[in-house]
């Protein structure tokens, strides 16, 4: 079986990563590169590691371009997949990247990222329960933002078994600059990020924050809310996110930690680390995995969960990849490494 596939953003962070991926894939034929400013360039311009697909011409972004494929993926700024999808044939496999399709609310998109709401596809994240069966044979994949896959993972078992407070859940992470795409930002300047760690979207502001409490409220007994914090680091990829929550009074560490042994015991690309290791974002850069660690903070009373993840890999295209295997009947782990690069 050869699918065809097609990358409309291949210029950016996510679109590269995509295809490195999709390099390795032994079922995929990669057909049109396409980008924006830059459709006339060569690939290898942008990503010289990209190196059997260096000679490749970007062409622009239209659904012209992108038509004929079995799989297209988006990997565009936000706004721009839905005037897309909606000319592409609905036999046509859209993988979208970026956030037009994950909030199933209108209201709360309004809210956080303004503008007309365009509708809401299957969540691309095949670990939630019941999420698999969705995407298997689905024609469309909104993929999850790379906060809420560490954040909703790092969580998940601990509020469905009812260990912890759905409704005081707080979540820190820091991630590389690579989470804020290749389009210069004032903010992302070297010497503003060289050297310096700094707060942003603070204050419950951030459009990540009602995508975890979206995914966490059908597992939950109650209400779900998180107050979310991003932290910019010098380090070009990789999320530490450290989650944490009032235990429920009888919440022992055995309880805690056999929720996350059963949850992801059977999930390939999560990995609870054993007792006393602690998750550092090296281990994951390039991988499709998370990895874990799980304690109780006795002296409070909180749970605390770091997880660490590549934003690029599991936190954009690794999952992308992971959607596209579900959704074309292929093995879901195909050309997904679970093997990171250090140190
Ligand atoms: N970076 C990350 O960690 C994550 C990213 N995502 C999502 O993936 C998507 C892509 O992000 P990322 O790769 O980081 O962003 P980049 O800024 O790195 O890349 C954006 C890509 O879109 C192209 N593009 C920009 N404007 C237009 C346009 N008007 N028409 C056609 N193409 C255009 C760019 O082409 P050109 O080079 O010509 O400008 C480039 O190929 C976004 O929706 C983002 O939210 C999701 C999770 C994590
Ligand atoms: C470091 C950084 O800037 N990260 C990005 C999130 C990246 C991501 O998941 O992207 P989308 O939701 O945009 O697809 C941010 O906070 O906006």
């Amino acid at each position: 079986m050869s699918v065809k596939v097609a990358v409309a953003g291949a210029s950016g962070y996510a679109g590269g990563e995509l295809l490195r991926l999709l390099s390795a894939h032994p079922e995929v034929e990669i057909g049109a590169l396409t980008a924006g400013g830059n459709a006339g360039t060569a690939l290898g311009a942008h990503h010289p590691h990209l190196v059997p697909l260096a000679g490749r011409i970007l062409v622009e972004t239209t659904a012209e371009q992108l038509a004929g494929h079995d799989v297209v993926f988006l990997a565009l700024p936000h706004g721009q997949s839905a005037g897309l999808a909606e000319q592409l044939g609905e036999d046509v496999t859209v993988i979208d990247c970026g956030a037009d399709f994950r909030l199933t609310e209108a209201e709360t998109w309004v809210e956080f990222y303004g503008g007309e709401h365009a509708g809401s596809w299957p969540y691309g994240l095949p670990e939630l329960p019941g999420q698999r069966d969705k995407l298997r044979g689905s024609h469309r994949v909104a993929v999850p933002g790379c906060y809420p896959t560490v954040s909703t993972l790092a969580l998940l078992p601990a509020v469905q078994r009812g260990l912890v407070d759905p409704t005081q859940l707080v979540v820190v992470a820091v991630s590389g600059t690579s989470g804020a795409g290749k389009a210069p930002k004032a903010h992302l300047l070297g010497a503003e990020v060289m050297g310096s760690a700094s707060a942003y979207g603070v204050g419950g502001v951030h459009r990540h924050t009602p995508e975890i409490e979206q995914n966490l409220t059908p597992y939950a007994e109650g209400p779900v809310s998180v107050s979310f914090t991003p932290v910019l680091v010098p380090m070009s990829r990789g999320i530490l996110a450290t989650c944490s929550a009032p235990a429920v009074e009888g919440t022992d560490l055995a309880m805690l930690r056999q929720a996350y042994e059963e949850a992801y015991a059977n999930e390939p690309f999560i990995h609870l680390l054993p007792e006393g290791q602690w998750p550092q974002t090296q281990a994951t850069l390039g991988a499709n995995t998370v990895q874990l660690q799980v304690t109780i903070d006795q002296r409070i009373g909180r749970v605390v969960v770091v997880a660490a993840m590549d934003n690029l890999t599991k936190g954009t295209a690794g999952a992308a990849v992971q959607c596209m295997n579900l959704a074309t009947g292929l093995d879901e782990t195909l050309a997904l490494p679970l093997v990171g690069v250090a140190p």
